[in-house]
C-alpha cells in the first residue's frame, strides 16, 4: 500500500495589516494553525492553537491587523503575502455602518441622542453591487463578521440575490438568513455560511436559519420578470421581520448581488429594473460599489439625490473564477447540500476544525425514496426555451408566459427531470379562498431534491433527499440545474 506524503508544516511570519493569500487545487485540503497573535479570515477571527481546514479548491486570504505567526499543512497551489489590501477602507465603512446601527437603536429604544447629534437613524441597509470577481460576496462577508463582532449584539440581515450562487443552500436560489454568529470560511460550497436545515443539530454554534425562493438558473437574464418578482417577495418577508421585531432592524441588512447589475450598458432596462426592485424591496438606504467608477458613476446619477452610494476598492487577491471552477462549484455545492461538509485534512493532519465543527459533524447521509408519479405536483416556470419578453420580435406574443407555472409530466420522454434538482415548496394556503394561479411563484423553499431515476412502466420515480419524509401532495419546482455524482472535492 502506499503511503500518502506527510507535508512538513510551513511557518509565515505576517507582519502587521497583510495577509496570506492561498488557492488550492482540486481534491487537495489545507490546514491553518494560528501560532500567535490575531488573525482572521473574512473578518472570522482565528482562535489561537486551533486548526482550520480548507478544502474544495478553497480560495481565500487570512488577514492580520497587528501581525502574527502560522503554520499552514498541505500545497496550495498559489500562496503569497500581500501587503497591499483594502482592509482599511473596509474597516471604516463598518465604522460608518456601525454608527448607523447605533443612533437607529438609540432612537427605537427612545433614548435621548448626545447635544447637537442631528444625524439621520436610520439602520444601514446596503445594496453591495461590482463587477465579476470584484469580491462583493467577500465584502458582504466581512462587513456582516465585523457587525457580529462588535459586541452590541448585533445581528444583521444577509441576503443574497446572485442565484449563481447558492449562499446557504443550492445555486438558483435567491434567500436571506439573519447572522447572529461569524460566518466562517471553509469551501466556497458554502460562502455565507451553513443552513441549520441541512446540518446535524450539534452546529447550533453558527447555523443559519435562511428563508429562499426558487429562481431555478443561475443567469438573472433568463427570467428577469421571476426574479424581480422573487426579489420582492424576500423583501415583503424581511419587512415583515422588522416590524415585528424592532430591534431587530437596527442591525440592518446587506445585500449581496450578482454581476449582471453591473454589467453592460447603463441603458440596460432589465439590470436597472432589478437593481430597483433591490432598492425598493429592501429599502436600501446606501450602494456600495466595489472598484467599478463607472458603476459608481452610474449609481451616483441614478440614486446619489435619495441615498448614499459610496465606491471601495477592490482587493487584488480577489481570484478570478471562470466558468468551468464556477460549475465545479455548483456541484460542491449541491453535494454539501446532501452529503455535508466532507474535508480531508492534508497527511499529517490528525485534528481539524471547519469554522470550528468538529469534521464528524458536518457529515450527512441523504436517502432515497421511490415515489409515484401523482404523489409529487412538478412544475416548471415558464417554458424550458423561453428568450425574455424583451428579446421577442416585436409583435410577437408566447404561448407561456415567463411566470406561468406549467406542470410537467415525468412520464413524457423530455419532461427533463432525470438528475433535475427540484426546490420542494412550503405548501400552499390552506384556506382554498386565498389560492391564486401564480401561487407558487410565492411560495418559499423548504427543501431541495434529486431525480435519480424514472421507471416509466411502473410509473414511479426515485428521490434523493436528505430526509426521509414523504412527499405525497408536495409541490416541486424544476429549474436547470442538473445533478452530477461524481465531484473532485476532498
Ligand atoms: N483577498 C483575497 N485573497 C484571496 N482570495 C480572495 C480574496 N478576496 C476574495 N477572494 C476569493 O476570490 C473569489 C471571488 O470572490 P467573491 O466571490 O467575493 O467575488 P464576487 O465579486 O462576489 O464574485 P462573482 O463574480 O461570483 O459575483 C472567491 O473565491 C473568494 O474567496
Amino acid at each position: 500500500m502506499s503511503e500518502q506524503k506527510v507535508a512538513e508544516p510551513k511557518t509565515w511570519d505576517l507582519g502587521p495589516e497583510t495577509e496570506y493569500r492561498f488557492e488550492l487545487d482540486p481534491g487537495t485540503s489545507l490546514a491553518i494553525k494560528l501560532v500567535s497573535g490575531h488573525a482572521e479570515i473574512f473578518g472570522f477571527e482565528l482562535v489561537e492553537g486551533k486548526v482550520y481546514l480548507f478544502g474544495y479548491e478553497c480560495k481565500a486570504a487570512l488577514y492580520t491587523w497587528q501581525g502574527c505567526v502560522i503554520e499552514v499543512t498541505g500545497e496550495p497551489s498559489t500562496e503569497y503575502i500581500s501587503d497591499e489590501t483594502p482592509m482599511r477602507a473596509y474597516a471604516n465603512l463598518h465604522f460608518a455602518l456601525e454608527q448607523m446601527r447605533v443612533r437607529a437603536l438609540r432612537q427605537i429604544r427612545g433614548s435621548p441622542a448626545p447635544p447637537g447629534d442631528t444625524s439621520k437613524s436610520e439602520p444601514p441597509r446596503i445594496l453591495v453591487v461590482g463587477p465579476d470577481h470584484s469580491g462583493k460576496t467577500t465584502v458582504c462577508k466581512i462587513l456582516t463578521n465585523y457587525a457580529v463582532r462588535a459586541g452590541q449584539g448585533w445581528s444583521p440581515f444577509i441576503v443574497n440575490v446572485d442565484p449563481s450562487e447558492g449562499a446557504w443552500a443550492i445555486p438558483g436560489t435567491i434567500s436571506v438568513a439573519p447572522v447572529y454568529g461569524p460566518i466562517p470560511t471553509s469551501s466556497p460550497a458554502n460562502p455565507l455560511g451553513t443552513a441549520a436545515t441541512t446540518a446535524p443539530m450539534s452546529l447550533s454554534t453558527n447555523a443559519l436559519l435562511p428563508l429562499s425562493y426558487w429562481y431555478g438558473h443561475a443567469d438573472t437574464k433568463r427570467n428577469p420578470l421571476l426574479m424581480d418578482r422573487l426579489i420582492r417577495n424576500l423583501g415583503e418577508n424581511v419587512n415583515d421581520r422588522f416590524e415585528l421585531d424592532a430591534e431587530a432592524r437596527a442591525s440592518g441588512l446587506i445585500v449581496d448581488t450578482p454581476s449582471s447589475f453591473a454589467s453592460g450598458p447603463s441603458s440596460n432596462n432589465q439590470r436597472q429594473k432589478l437593481i430597483k426592485a433591490c432598492v425598493d424591496a429592501f429599502k436600501i438606504n446606501m450602494i456600495v460599489v466595489v472598484g467599478h467608477e463607472k458603476l459608481n458613476v452610474e449609481m451616483q446619477r441614478t440614486y446619489g439625490s435619495v441615498l448614499t452610494v459610496v465606491k471601495i476598492p477592490k482587493s487584488g487577491g480577489v481570484v478570478e473564477l471562470d466558468q468551468a471552477y464556477r460549475e465545479k462549484v455548483y456541484n460542491y455545492e449541491m453535494h454539501t447540500y446532501m452529503y455535508g461538509q466532507v474535508i480531508k485534512p492534508p497527511p499529517g493532519v490528525t485534528k481539524g476544525t471547519l469554522g470550528g465543527e468538529n469534521l464528524t459533524d458536518l457529515i450527512l447521509s441523504p436517502s432515497s425514496t421511490v415515489v409515484n408519479f401523482g404523489d409529487l405536483q412538478i412544475y416548471r416556470i415558464g417554458s424550458d426555451t423561453m428568450a425574455p419578453s424583451d428579446a421577442l420580435p416585436v409583435g410577437a406574443t408566447r404561448t407561456v408566459s415567463e411566470m406561468q407555472p406549467v406542470v410537467v409530466d415525468p412520464a413524457s420522454p423530455g419532461s427533463g427531470l432525470f438528475n433535475a434538482i427540484l426546490a420542494l415548496l412550503a405548501p400552499p394556503n390552506p384556506d382554498e379562498n386565498e389560492r391564486y394561479d401564480e401561487e407558487i411563484l410565492d411560495l418559499s423553499v423548504v427543501g431541495f431534491l434529486v431525480v435519480t431515476n424514472i421507471d416509466i412502466a411502473k410509473r414511479k420515480m426515485t428521490i434523493l433527499a436528505p430526509n426521509r419524509g414523504s412527499f405525497t401532495g408536495r409541490t416541486a419546482v424544476v429549474g436547470s440545474f442538473e445533478w452530477q455524482e461524481q465531484i473532485s472535492g476532498p
